[in-house]
């Protein structure tokens, strides 16, 4: 995936500033292409290539804000349903050693 740094062409934009600053930090093909950028735009756009987008690293495969929490919650309920039966054998074993 290539990555442009559009810092120094948001003032000359026809399409205005906040379109583009929306759209940065992420994939912002859809965006583009929906806006049916001309030739022209295109080729402009490739003086503010910088490089490419390692969508294999880390930091491109790291789960959403909403996934992590899903399994979080997960992780949860698995936590709690282990402390309410450990807690029932201990209150079982108690009560029988009582007896
Ligand atoms: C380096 C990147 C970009 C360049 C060089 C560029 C260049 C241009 C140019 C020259 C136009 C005028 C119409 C044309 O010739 O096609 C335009 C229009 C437009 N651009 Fe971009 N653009 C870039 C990035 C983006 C991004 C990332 C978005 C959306 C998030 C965007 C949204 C738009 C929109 C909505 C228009 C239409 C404006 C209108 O018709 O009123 N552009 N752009």
């Amino acid at each position: 995936m290539q990555v442009y740094d559009v810092t120094k062409y948001l003032d000359d934009h026809p399409g205005g500033d906040d379109v583009i600053l929306e759209a940065t930090g992420r994939d912002a093909t859809e965006d583009f292409e929906d806006a049916g950028h001309s030739k022209s735009a295109r080729e402009l756009m490739e003086q503010y290539y910088i490089g490419e987008f390692d969508t294999s690293s880390p930091i491109a495969t790291k789960k959403s804000f909403s996934e992590r929490f899903a399994q979080l919650k997960k992780k949860q309920y698995l936590g709690i349903s282990v402390a309410v039966v450990g807690i029932s054998v201990i209150a079982g074993f108690l009560y029988l050693r009582k007896k």
